[in-house]
């Protein structure tokens, strides 16, 4: 058994788990195995005891007349059997495919006679010694074979690989398995096996050894099986005896439950990857060890003898140089031989030569000595054949290499509108394919506020449903349309909206979507993509933010050359110029960066159309809010709400409008209310500009004083300032990011210009919170700084880009921060630091007289603020009477009645982007807000 474990790891393996799949395939665990062989063994014991009760010996003489009478066939006479043939089939053993004897033949064994065996052919007797405990000797007689016991470093050698297996079994089956170990150290291992460890020791394992030892090692699991059976049922009829409960009934239900309990199968609880894993190994050791049932290594004398001789060769086939596959005459065999698997098809046998030329050689002789004339030898072919498993393993290393790549490139590419995807399908374009049909259900009612968009791209539609009214007139349509704009304004929505009205299928693109790390790959894709379309004509491309891949070539900034991108946009330049007047391919465009645009693509022929898309006006915001309000739920007059909300949004584009309705329904639905009301469209538009409410946020008193002050001394100023914008509510709440309170004012509708007037009431309110706490504290804080922010650009502004300053005149400088030279003098430098200073301190006066005078009513709004933390606009009414200056009309059609407080989003400002956080300081309207001491840092 040492030598069986050290001789790899194999022969271990092929011991338990190969032996599993060889004999019961469908097994996964040993034990199943093993209740499965005791089963097929207490039934041949069954067949056994009916044909000569309580006399195995007879029994086994009656088997052993079995094979006599196989070998005779046909009638023979014993003596006469072809003694090869006996040998071969005799030698097959119960694996072999004439092992599978019939009951009947079994049966009728027991009327022949009981010399067959000693006048079978020499080498009878060997067969059942080789074939061990499974030959029908032992059926009976499960303990017959003499047994060797185990050396202290074999027993030794069982421990250590128990303690293996139990690492990779479960307890159950680890447990039956120690048992039978146990078993086997203390009776011992049958001699058949020490011989061929003996054997083994001197040359390596061949795979007839193997399968040999598998049949061994089988049958001590089996013997040990019945043994186990039968303990079981000694042991469940004496404790019946014990019990006194002998009766028949009682026997027979004891018999059932002690059969069911000793057929009890055992269940491995098994994963799918471990069974597959399983079954795998199971069956490549299965393959490895038993190369195929339907095959039988004879002897050359065998071949010789039972076949050459009787003429029953049909062909010989050498393989890989070492051995030798004989076919048969199948029907001449079966005459000569019925019983003789080889008749059926699959069955082959084959025998080993040493060398081709000796092989040939020995043939030549034995059918010289046949007296084959030369015309009708035996022919004989030459095959080289990998064997399967190694032809497998060779190849396993490159399998493994293209599924990992196959495996990796389905991951990273994503279908595409050709539906190929994975590695193949790099090159093809990754446009969504809308059918207009199923996809696109928007149309030109659902996009609002964008008429003179709309106008214009209505050219399109009418193109696409009627072309011949534009071609019978000569008309060229325009290509295609650059659809430009803010972000979420509705430029993707408007387009398709167009693929619509127009009926057609719409490709959805981004421009991204055409960079890929490989070079050629953008262009391929467009190719793609236009190929495609073309085949779907008449239809729409939309390629979103264009600019992307639609930069102006040769600005490629410190990154060096960017050919991958200027090849893609060539691309597109060429595909555009490809269409010919009467190719219904349209293609609109989305960018929010016109200005980066290369110059040709803007060229007439190409997007020659250019549909600017701004931000809604009050109108716009009105309309579109009515869109979205009609997939609420809501008990609000339309009409009214969708006005109001507008009002309370100004800058606000459509996809904002569509996230505060969509906000607004998700607040009411957390305080589980029935319908949306005012107040959660007030909130929702809150949140959305202002942030989340900071709750955990705890002031100390004295700070909220502070920030209380700061606030109240903001909406004097926007209350008693003839050109400052309106107030709505002033707050002391935390929100958002780090704004501890604020004010908020609202535009009288959109304001596209501003006065100087209104600047300087606008600076004048945000300094308002630091002159307010330096009128009511002896010290100031930190928290105005992002007031002087905004009042310092907004000064600058004046200054440097809108001609308000006399002293530095109607000059425009660019503000970039990043510029190495000043477009500028020192001497001019030092002027707009002057004028800027001087704006800002005139602002601070005027501020501060404003304040001074109404101290009083700071105090009161203060106070009222630190009680109840928000003050809405008929509160400040209340405490400071009617606002002396006349509102917009509009405004006071939304927010001079009961509940007239909403919140104004960041203001347009009059020219320029506007800045990148906070609220423009030189933009009309916004929120004042006092911000954490951290401004500073
Ligand atoms: N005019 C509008 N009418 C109705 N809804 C609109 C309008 N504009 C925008 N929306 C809403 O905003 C969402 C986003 O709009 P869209 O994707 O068309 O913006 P976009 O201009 O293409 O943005 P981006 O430039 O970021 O790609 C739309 O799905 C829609 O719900």
């Amino acid at each position: 058994m040492t030598t069986l474990l050290r001789r790899s790891s194999n022969l271990a393996r092929i011991s338990t788990s190969s032996l599993e799949s060889s004999l019961c395939p469908h097994s996964s665990s040993l034990p199943k195995l093993v209740s499965r062989s005791s089963r097929l063994a207490a039934s041949r014991r069954r067949t056994y005891a009916t044909d000569k009760p309580g006399d195995p010996k007879e029994s086994k003489d009656a088997e052993a007349k079995t094979s006599g009478k196989v070998v005779a066939g046909n009638g023979e006479k014993k003596g006469k059997t072809t003694p090869g043939v006996e040998r071969l089939y005799d030698n097959a053993g119960p694996m072999s495919p004439q092992s599978a004897r019939s009951q009947d033949s079994l049966q009728s064994s027991k009327h022949r006679d009981t010399d067959a065996q000693s006048k079978a052919a020499p080498g009878f007797e060997n067969l059942y010694d080789k074939t061990g405990p499974m030959s029908p000797r032992s059926y009976n007689d499960p303990d017959s074979p003499p047994m060797s016991k185990l050396t202290k470093e074999e027993q030794q050698a069982v421990d250590r690989l128990m303690r293996t297996l139990r690492k990779g079994l479960p307890v159950s089956q680890s447990e039956i398995l120690e048992e039978a170990f146990n078993d086997m150290k203390r009776t011992g291992i049958p001699m058949e096996i020490r011989e061929v460890m003996k054997k083994l020791k001197d040359k390596p394992l061949d795979l007839a050894t193997a399968a040999q030892l598998i049949r061994m090692t089988n049958n001590v699991g089996r013997r040990y099986a019945e043994k186990k059976i039968s303990e079981e049922n000694r042991n469940s009829s004496s404790s019946q005896n014990e019990n006194g409960k002998g009766s028949k009934s009682g026997d027979k239900d004891k018999k059932k439950s002690g059969e069911s309990s000793s057929f009890k199968e055992f269940t491995a609880s098994m994963d799918t990857s471990t069974f597959l894993v399983t079954a795998l190994v199971g069956y490549l050791l299965y393959r490895t060890v038993l190369p195929g049932e339907n095959s039988k290594e004879i002897t050359w004398q065998e071949f010789k003898t039972t076949f050459l001789d009787k003429g029953l060769v049909d062909k010989l086939t050498v393989l890989n140089h070492n051995r030798v596959h004989v076919d048969l005459h199948r029907e001449a065999t079966g005459r000569v031989y019925p019983e003789s698997p080889a008749q059926h098809g699959n069955f082959r046998y084959y025998f080993s030569i040493g060398s081709v030329e000796a092989f040939e050689k020995k043939l030549e002789r034995a059918q010289n000595e046949l007296g084959i004339p030369s015309s009708e030898r035996i022919p004989v072919s030459y095959v080289d054949e990998v064997p399967w498993l190694s032809g497998l393993f060779s190849f396993a290393p490159t399998l493994v290499f293209i599924g990992g790549l196959y495996w990796l490139s389905r991951r990273a590419g994503g279908a595409g509108a050709s539906g190929q995807s994975g590695i193949f399908g790099i090159g093809k374009s990754k446009a969504k394919k809308f059918n207009h049909e199923t996809d696109i259900n928007i149309r030109f009612k659902d996009v609002a506020g964008m008429d003179e968009a709309k106008a214009e791209i209505m050219e399109f539609v009418s193109f696409l449903k009627e072309p011949g009214q534009y071609q019978r007139l000569g008309a060229k349509i325009p290509r295609g349309a650059l659809l430009s704009g803010p972000p979420g304004t509705g430029k993707t929505l408007l387009a398709k909206a167009t693929a619509g009205e127009s009926q057609v299928p719409f490709f959805s693109i981004s421009g991204s979507e055409f960079v890929e790390i490989f070079v050629g790959v953008g262009a391929s894709r467009v190719r793609d993509l236009f190929q495609n379309a073309r085949k779907h004509a008449p239809c729409i491309i939309f390629i979103d933010e264009i600019d992307a891949v639609g930069k102006a070539r040769g600005k490629g900034g410190f990154s060096g050359g960017n050919d991958e991108r200027e090849g893609t946009l060539n691309q597109i330049l060429t595909e555009m110029d490809g269409f010919n007047t009467t190719e219904q391919v349209i293609v609109l465009a989305g960018t929010n960066r016109p200005d980066v645009l290369d110059k040709a693509l803007l060229r007439p022929g190409r997007f020659d159309r250019q549909i600017s898309i701004d931000k809604p006006t009050m109108d716009g915001r009105k309309q579109i809010f009515r869109v979205h309000l009609g997939k609420i739920v809501t008990s609000e007059n339309m009409d009214y709400l969708a006005g109001r909300l507008a009002a309370l949004t100004p800058g606000f584009s459509g996809a904002d409008i569509a996230n505060c309705v969509n906000e607004a329904a998700l607040i009411a639905a957390r305080t589980s209310a029935d319908r949306v009301t005012m107040t959660h469209f007030e909130q929702a538009i809150e949140r959305v500009i202002g942030g989340l409410e900071k709750k955990s946020l705890v002031l100390n008193p004295e700070e909220k004083r502070t920030v209380a002050y700061h606030e109240a001394g903001h909406a004097i100023c926007g209350w008693f300032f003839k050109y400052a914008d309106p107030l709505l509510k002033v707050s002391i709440i935390p929100r958002g990011q780090g704004a501890l309170g604020y004010a908020q004012l609202l535009p009288q509708g959109d304001v596209y210009l501003m006065n100087v007037n209104q600047l300087m009431d606008r600076m004048a309110m945000t300094l308002a919170g630091r002159v307010s706490e330096e009128l009511h504290f002896d010290t100031v804080t930190s928290g105005a700084s992002d007031d002087f922010n905004k009042v310092t650009r907004m000064a600058t502004a004046m200054v440097t880009k809108w001609g308000m300053s006399s002293k530095i005149g109607y000059l425009y400088f660019e503000g970039d921060q990043q510029q190495l030279h000043k477009p500028f003098s020192e001497e001019t430098a030092r002027n707009i630091d002057s004028e800027v200073r001087r704006i800002v301190d005139e602002a601070y006066k005027q501020c501060r007289e404003l304040l001074v005078e109404k101290k009083r009513e700071i105090g009161l709004v203060a106070e009222e603020l630190l009680s109840k933390e928000v003050l809405g606009r008929e509160d400040l009414i209340r405490i400071l009477g009617k606002r002396p200056f006349e509102d917009n009309k509009e405004f006071s059609k939304y927010f001079d009645g009961p509940g007239g407080f909403g919140m104004p989003p960041p203001p347009l400002p009059p020219s320029d982007q506007p800045p990148p956080e906070g609220n423009s300081p030189d933009a009309p309207g916004g929120a004042v807000a006092i911000r954490r001491g951290d401004d500073y840092q």
